[in-house]
């Protein structure tokens, strides 16, 4: 092995989308086929006997980029030296919970994880939240972290955008990598925006080649915003193989760049289109050399204007109802 390992700490790590997570990771999926790997699992201490059972697993893939583990339930010990963390654990929804206490367990769980980054991360760290509600937990970690820069948070939105490729591709019958410069705008919610006017494949708008404004508002538009509840129904349980395959896309375009696609991806404002500084947003952006860039120039018709308001509005909310937690 002839590069340095790096160190990537993934949260929640025996829970579902860990399972299908790590093992990606540990087979260059995320990095690259000749950078190892030193994975670093945190999770709550009544989960830590799951844990070492993944990494018994593990061990018994033998992989060759595997460096070395760190298990533990301590976020201080998970992310020292970081160059990656993925925040997959939350609290999920219990019976009888309320978003607003849905919103403040979580903001307990990222303000410590946001604290703990700060300290003990690189200063390069990439730090990717997946755990709902992801873009305002994003947002907590980040106003938690005061000490790295805004720009090494993020929010995944990146399922979705997966999601409207797919059904894209599907509509129009056109193979999935051939098409290009996709947004999901927003809230990783069903208020988010997926906004394919701008998208085109082999160099012609794919508006044309669908050519329904109603599917695009009636189906389109509602059913990749409820499909994490569809496969709640469907499966009993959450999306996971597809959470942990769009975290990999997500990070891996970030590290290695995207090679000129649009990717989407829930990033601090900078108070372009309208959306105040700081608010974790869904956007378009290009990544090359390590850091994202937004997309810019991009106009919005009236009832986009609409949709980016519904979204913003829901994040806004979420901001608000955490305030308190963040003085
Ligand atoms: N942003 C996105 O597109 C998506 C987000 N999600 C979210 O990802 C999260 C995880 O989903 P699953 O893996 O299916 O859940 P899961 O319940 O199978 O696993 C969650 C794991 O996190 C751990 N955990 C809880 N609090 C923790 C803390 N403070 N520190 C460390 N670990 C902690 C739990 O012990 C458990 O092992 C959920 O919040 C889910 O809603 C899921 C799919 C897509
Ligand atoms: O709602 C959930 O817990 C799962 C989720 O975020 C998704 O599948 O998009």
């Amino acid at each position: 092995m002839s590069k340095t390992p790096m160190r990537v700490a993934v949260t929640g790590a025996a829970g579902q989308i860990g399972y299908a997570l790590l093992f990606r990771i540990a087979n260059g999926d995320l990095l690259g086929k000749d950078q190892p790997v030193h994975l670093s699992l945190l999770d709550l201490p009544q989960a830590q006997n799951a844990v070492r059972g993944v990494v018994m697993e593990l061990e018994d893939c033998a992989f060759p980029l595997l460096a070395g583990f760190t298990v533990t339930d301590d976020p201080k010990v998970a992310f020292k030296d970081a160059d990656v963390a993925i925040l997959v654990g939350a609290r999920p929804r219990g019976p009888g919970m309320e978003r607003a206490d849905l919103l403040s367990a979580n903001a307990e769980i990222f303000t410590v994880q946001g604290r703990a980054l700060n300290d003990v991360a690189k200063r390069s760290v990439k730090v990717l939240v997946v755990g709902n509600p992801a873009n305002t937990n994003a947002y907590i970690a980040m106003k938690s972290a005061p000490d790295l820069p805004a720009e090494a948070f993020s929010a995944m939105l990146r399922l979705d955008h997966n999601r409207a490729l797919s059904m894209l591709a599907s509509k129009a019958n056109v193979p999935v990598a051939d098409i290009e410069k996709l947004a999901v705008w927003g809230n990783h919610s069903p208020t988010m925006y997926p906004d394919y006017r701008e998208t085109t494949v082999g160099g012609k708008k794919i508006a044309s080649l669908i050519n329904d404004e109603a599917w695009n508002r009636e189906t389109f538009i509602p059913q990749v915003g409820k499909r994490g509840a569809a496969i709640i129904e469907a499966r009993g349980l959450s999306s996971a193989a597809s959470a942990a395959n769009a975290a990999i896309d997500h990070v891996r375009d970030w590290v290695l760049g995207s090679n000129g696609k649009w990717v989407s991806m829930g990033i601090p404002s900078d108070g372009s289109y309208g959306i105040p500084e700081g608010v974790m947003f869904g956007v378009p952006v290009i990544c090359e050399g390590g850091h994202y860039k937004r997309v810019e120039g991009l106009s919005f018709d009236d009832f986009s204007k609409e949709r980016i308001k519904l979204t913003l509005d829901e994040l806004e909310g979420e901001r608000a109802a955490i305030a308190h937690l963040l003085k």
